[in-house]
């Protein structure tokens, strides 16, 4: 065997934030197509109930991103108090609004609202969060659906490492209804033998330790350690967890669920940053679902190479 031969591949840092930017660029660019056809722009409107920090600087982000695309932007602010029915009124009349092709409620809701309840209020065909078990249901039956945007944008990055992901044994860590579950149905599409293992599965180091594919999901800062691993396998790390501020420091760092360094020395393939992996396609796939919904909506056939 020669040196060359030898030397080990390094693994691969999928660049979230790069190829977030592309994808938002693809939608930008087929959004003159749609306005050609509707006579209208693209419309995203998006609910803020209350002041949390994080979901401020995501509605803005969400905000710009939209504007960018050359699509329309209509952004609800409603105090922390509001009434779960004056909520409903609100998603009643965007339902109602043809200029409104998608309609976003940022998560979380303040405690004394029922999220299942204003999710369900809200029109599937507009269900750009693909939240809705309308949507839910669709995917799992393999029917036209509008698909969450952080498992999309997850299977996205994988196809961009692996290509053809078919036969691959892909375990999913964490089952929510926002990531985990969708995130299985879409590797079982692309026929991944897929495990959906969460925190009552027995021996979970060793069933990631199986896996082609981990996507890990859990929201457990560095959970996943290098020696769960197998050589060679492609990581996607969905956790975004602030650890304590270190002495002096104002800010703790952000961590994934997937102890990144143990990760790499374990010789995986390809790995998610956090930040910059899967969290910047959170919100390119946003984008791209508005499109879609505004497609559908207007029975045009959906944008080609989204
Ligand atoms: N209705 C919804 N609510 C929430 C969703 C969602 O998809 N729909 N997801 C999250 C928040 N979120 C978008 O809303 C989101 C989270 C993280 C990122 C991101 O790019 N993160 C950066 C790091 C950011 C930081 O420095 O704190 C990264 O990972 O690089 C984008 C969007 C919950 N609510
Ligand atoms: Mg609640």
């Amino acid at each position: 065997m020669t040196a060359q031969t030898q030397a080990k591949k390094s693994p691969q840092i999928i660049d979230g934030k790069a190829f977030a930017a592309e994808l938002r660029q693809r939608v930008a660019d087929a959004v003159p197509a749609f306005q050609q056809a509707a006579g209208r722009s693209p419309g995203l409107a998006v609910v803020l109930v209350g002041e949390d920090p994080a979901s401020q600087v995501y509605v803005r982000s969400k905000h710009k991103a939209t504007i960018a695309a050359g699509m329309e932007s209509f952004e609800h602010r409603l105090d922390t108090n509001v009434s779960q029915d004056d909520l409903l009124t609100l998603i009643d009349q965007l339902n109602t609004d043809d200029a409104v092709d998608g309609i976003l409620v940022q998560l979380p809701l303040p405690d004394h609202m029922d999220d299942k309840a204003v999710i369900a209020a809200i029109d599937p065909a507009k269900d750009v969060d693909g939240f809705h078990v309308v949507n839910a249901g669709r995917l799992a039956v393999g029917e036209e659906a509008m698909v969450p945007c952080t498992p999309l944008g997850s299977l996205m990055l994988l196809k961009h490492a692996l290509g053809d992901l078919s036969g691959m044994d892909a375990v999913v860590v964490g089952r929510s209804n926002i990531v985990g579950k969708p995130m299985a149905q879409l590797l079982l599409r692309e026929n991944c033998t897929v495990t959906l293992a969460h925190s009552r599965t027995r021996n979970l180091a060793d069933v990631v330790r199986r896996a082609d594919i981990v996507v890990a999901a859990v929201g457990r800062a560095e959970m996943v350690r290098g020696d769960w691993l197998k050589s060679g396998a492609v990581v996607i790390d969905v956790g975004i967890n602030r650890l304590p501020p270190a002495e002096g420091a104002e800010k703790g760092r952000l961590v994934g669920d997937v102890a990144t360094d143990e990760a790499l020395r374990a010789d995986v393939a390809a790995i998610t940053p956090v930040p910059g992996g899967v969290g910047p396609m959170t919100i390119a796939c946003l984008m791209r679902n508005t499109l879609v919904a505004a497609c559908r909506r207007a029975g045009l056939a959906d944008p080609e190479g989204l």
